[in-house]
């Protein structure tokens, strides 16, 4: 068995015992990924998106010793969310924050409306900020940590996602500044980059002309980045082992940062 094809499962069962971490998007894609790999081992997960049914469907498909319910809510509507945060927070603490749930329209700078504009700063910043926010107190009280995701790339700009990187490279900056403003408190901030992950979200965006070639030209290592990897970082980063990593960005990407990057082949989306 080659490297690339290894189960990524490096963390011993029982890790992440006893921990309460709230995962956004946890009904598809990298959100559920995470969530199964926390209950896995043994954390409590409240899983947030807007659709009920997908968020069922990730508590049906888990399997370990950990615990897992859902809040159906919007992240954009930030009171709500920040009400559900505290909600989880009052009932069982918190020790992760995992804001996970984002995402974009694919379009060149000059085809993006204010109200476009807007839509992606609030779905991938702004929402975030004030989760984030609001989660304080309780990770003060766990000494817990916040992963934020973000994307490969995000400090070099990518093409046909203006709105999108400028809101990951904001995040960046914010990751940042909490960690330094929240070290003392005992908070971790960080963020996780992957390149590009086939989740049925990319599928639906991009062609199959980028999905099928421009991926693996755009990728040092020539693949995709499955969600299992993500879901490891993120775990390593809520574990003992992470204690000490706080304001990083961690590309999962192949090397996708630096090589031809999907950001400097604009046919990629169009
Ligand atoms: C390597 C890859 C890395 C990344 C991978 C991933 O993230 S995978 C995940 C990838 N998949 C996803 O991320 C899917 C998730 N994405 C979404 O849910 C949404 O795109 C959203 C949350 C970003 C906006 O939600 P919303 O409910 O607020 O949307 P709304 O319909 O109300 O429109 C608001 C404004 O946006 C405008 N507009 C929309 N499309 C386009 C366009 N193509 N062109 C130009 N403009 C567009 C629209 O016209 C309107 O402006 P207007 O006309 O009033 O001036
Ligand atoms: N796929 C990729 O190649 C990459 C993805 N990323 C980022 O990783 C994260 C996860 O992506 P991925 O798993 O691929 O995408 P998905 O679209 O599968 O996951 C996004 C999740 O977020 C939820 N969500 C979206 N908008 C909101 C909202 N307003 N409020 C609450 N929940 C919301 C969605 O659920 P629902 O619609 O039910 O609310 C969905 O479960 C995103 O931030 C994405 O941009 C980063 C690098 C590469």
């Amino acid at each position: 068995m080659t490297a690339a094809t290894t189960e990524p499962r490096v963390l011993a069962s029982g890790t992440l015992d006893g921990l309460s971490a709230l995962v956004t998007g946890a009904g598809s894609g990298i959100g559920r990924a995470v969530t199964q790999r926390l209950v896995q081992l043994g954390a409590h997960v409240t899983g947030l998106g807007r659709h009920e049914d997908s968020l069922k469907e990730t508590g049906d498909l888990l399997d370990g010793p950990g615990g897992y319910d859902h809040r159906v809510c919007d992240v954009r509507d930030t009171e709500a969310a920040a009400a559900a945060l505290v909600e989880v927070g009052e009932s069982r603490g918190l020790g992760l924050l995992v804001n996970n749930a984002g995402g974009q329209f694919f379009a060149k700078a000059l085809d993006i409306s204010v109200n476009g504009w807007n839509s992606v700063l609030d779905l991938n910043l702004t929402s975030i900020f004030h989760l984030t926010k609001a989660a304080h107190p309780y990770l003060a009280r766990t000494h817990g940590s916040v992963v934020n995701l973000s994307l490969s790339g995000v400090e070099r700009g990518g093409m046909g996602m203006a709105h999108s990187i400028a809101a990951r490279a904001g995040v960046l900056g914010l990751t940042r500044t909490l960690a330094l403003e929240w070290a003392t408190d005992g908070i971790r901030i960080n963020c996780v980059g992957p390149g590009t992950v086939l989740t049925h979200a990319l599928n639906d965006e991009a062609s199959d002309h980028v999905l099928g070639n421009l991926v693996h030209k755009a990728t040092p290592m020539q693949r995709p980045t499955p969600t299992a990897d993500v879901a490891e970082l993120v775990a390593f980063l809520a574990s003992p082992a992470g204690a000490l990593m706080t304001g990083q960005l961690l590309q999962i990407d192949g090397g996708a940062h630096l090589g031809a990057g999907l950001h400097m082949l604009p046919e990629a989306y169009r």
